[in-house]
């Protein structure tokens, strides 16, 4: 279940999260050394996970997926509001150091954390109650291909907030017309709505980062009714941003097996010819799946 707002949490919380210094001792005590290739930027920030919570609107009744819990910065910041955390961690010293920090910050609310170890992306399944929400601060290098996954995998998701580089938050919130609407904003803009939901300077992060970082908010909406199957419209924005100064016609030839067919299945889709990937919506890039030649 949603609430607009989450009340301010008791303060006693705030003894709950991880100080700066709590996450380089943690860091310490585990031997992790944060690593780039994993994305590895840890929040030591009380009110950026708070705000993270605050504006996700999870609720007593949710069961949150959270990628890459880290050190455990939001996870702590999560667990006095929500039913259940189901936290998916890539790196295994990580993922075993998690369930110990809880128990030391908050013993109280354990139970209501399961650890996952492994790749989110190559998740099949999930333990558990269905989850109702994703929130995240994503692994940068990987945060659009994890969201198309989770979006994909568990249809129950009915809303996301994510924490994302600040470039790929305008991207995927991106709307047609623009020089920036592409591939992750066309794709998931099939399972969900998307706007941005604030900015995140670098700074609360150790290490930090050499960019930025946005919120994102995605709240589900029903797929585009179409014949086609999501993998053959997805097909079809991949082949018309991968050359996307050229006409659809052109672009779209090889997908459809020439010129000539790329045009009919456009026609065929009320979509002119001579336009270009990044004018058109989820439900143009459905239409001309379905109307792709036999
Ligand atoms: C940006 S850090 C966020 C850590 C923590 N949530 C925080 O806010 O401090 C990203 C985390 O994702 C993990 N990670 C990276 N790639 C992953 C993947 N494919 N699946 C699951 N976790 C991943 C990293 O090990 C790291 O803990």
């Amino acid at each position: 279940m949603w609430v607009t707002q989450t009340p301010e949490p008791d303060p006693a919380d705030r003894s709950r999260l991880l100080t700066p210094a709590d996450v380089r001792a943690l860091a310490e005590r585990f031997g992790i050394r944060p690593t780039k290739t994993l994305g590895q930027n840890f929040v030591i920030d009380h009110g950026t996970v708070r705000r993270i919570v605050r504006v996700a609107g999870v609720g007593a009744d949710d069961v949150v997926v959270e990628v890459g819990p880290g050190l455990g910065s939001l996870t702590l910041a999560l667990l006095p509001h929500v039913r259940r955390v189901t936290a998916i961690e890539i790196d295994p010293a990580l993922a075993e150091a998690l369930p110990g920090t809880v128990a030391d910050h908050a013993p109280d609310l354990v139970d209501r954390l399961t650890v996952v170890p492994g790749d989110a992306m190559r998740v099949t399944e999930l333990p558990g109650p269905a989850p109702t929400a994703l929130v995240a601060n994503l692994p940068y290098n990987v945060s659009v291909p994890v969201l198309l996954h989770l979006l994909e995998l568990l249809p129950s998701l009915e809303r996301v907030l994510v924490m994302v580089q600040a470039e790929v938050a305008d991207r995927i919130t991106a709307t047609p017309g623009g020089r920036i609407y592409g591939v992750p904003s066309a794709k998931v803009a099939w399972y969900a709505s998307a706007r941005r939901a604030g900015a995140v300077g670098r700074n609360v992060f150790w290490p930090a980062p050499n960019v930025d970082s946005g919120l994102v908010e995605l709240v589900r909406r029903p797929e585009p009714s179409t014949k086609a199957p999501r993998r053959e419209v997805f097909k079809v924005i991949d082949a018309a941003f991968a050359q996307r100064r050229k006409t659809l016609r052109a672009a779209l030839s090889g997908w459809a097996g020439s010129a000539p067919a790329a045009e009919a299945a456009l026609r065929a889709a009320g979509v002119q010819p001579s336009a270009r990937g990044e004018s058109l919506g989820i439900e143009e890039f459905a239409a001309i799946a379905e109307h792709r030649p036999e």
